[in-house]
């Protein structure tokens, strides 16, 4: 049993969420739409993962602007005033490229009663079929897909096509039933916010962003990042 109905429509869902990424700044659309995850799922926690090397970023236009150690640090930033987000660093502690599939074992090595639920944007899901042993991923965790401005479903390749015929499922109720291998969409919130955009922004204004914390406005000016 992995989630306590507290009153008509309350869940207290004990799996832990999880959101890696390359967090090149970490801004309001991972953290709000993980919030809102976690919200309509009832999880408590939500592991924030920054990647040491993201592997589906490694040629040179789309290799990460800040180092593995700064984009981790506004991880940290981002986390201190959260009740839920913790930062998670065993990726940058690991050699080589971050595969989600040694994530994954490790921490259910760590957690193994608990549910993970791994937290995707769209843009994610399109590629997921060329995730390194993808199905393995499933066999470890839920897929919790939040959909993103410019990203639809309609794109989606035969495979992931036929992935979404047999694990998509769109009761929550589901998910605390299995351990892991199904795939819900989560399409409470819709930010158009994206890293790239971000770092564009900052690179001709050299300021603030409304859509980072504050707190990582500074952190980007003080290290001049992305000028
Ligand atoms: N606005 C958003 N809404 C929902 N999910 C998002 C959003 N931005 C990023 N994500 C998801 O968060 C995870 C980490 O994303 P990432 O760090 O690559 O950010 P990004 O904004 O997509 O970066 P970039 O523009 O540099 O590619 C991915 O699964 C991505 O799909
Ligand atoms: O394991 C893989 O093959 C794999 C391929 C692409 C992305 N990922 C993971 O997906 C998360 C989001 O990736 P990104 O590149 O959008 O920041 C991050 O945790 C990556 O490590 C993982």
């Amino acid at each position: 049993m992995t989630s306590k109905k507290l009153s008509a429509g309350t869940y207290i869902n004990e799996g832990i969420g999880i959101l890696g990424g390359t967090f090149d700044p970490i801004h309001l659309g991972h953290t709000q739409s993980a919030e809102a995850v976690a919200n309509e799922l009832g999880l408590q926690e939500i592991l924030l993962i920054p990647a040491h090397i993201p592997p589906h970023k490694v040629s040179p236009e789309l290799v990460p602007h800040a180092s593995a150690e700064q984009r981790a640090a506004m991880v940290e930033i981002a986390c201190q005033k959260s009740n839920i987000f913790s930062c998670d660093l065993r990726e940058l502690k690991r050699s080589g490229h971050s595969y989600t599939i040694d994530t994954l074992k490790e921490l259910k090595q760590q957690y193994p009663e608990q549910s993970l639920y791994f937290i995707i944007g769209m843009d994610s899901l399109l590629n997921f079929t060329t995730w390194h042993q993808y199905q393995e991923i499933l066999s470890l965790c839920h897929l919790v897909v939040n959909t993103r401005p410019n990203y639809s479903v309609d794109v989606l390749n035969d495979e992931t096509k036929t992935l979404l015929s047999n694990c998509q499922t769109t009761d929550i109720r589901e998910l605390t039933l299995f351990d892991s291998g199904k795939i819900f969409f989560s399409n409470k919130c819709f930010f158009d916010i994206s890293s790239t955009h971000i770092r564009q922004h900052l690179a001709h204004k050299k300021g603030y962003n409304q859509h980072l914390l504050p707190s990582i406005s500074e952190f980007i000016h003080k290290n001049k990042l992305y000028r």
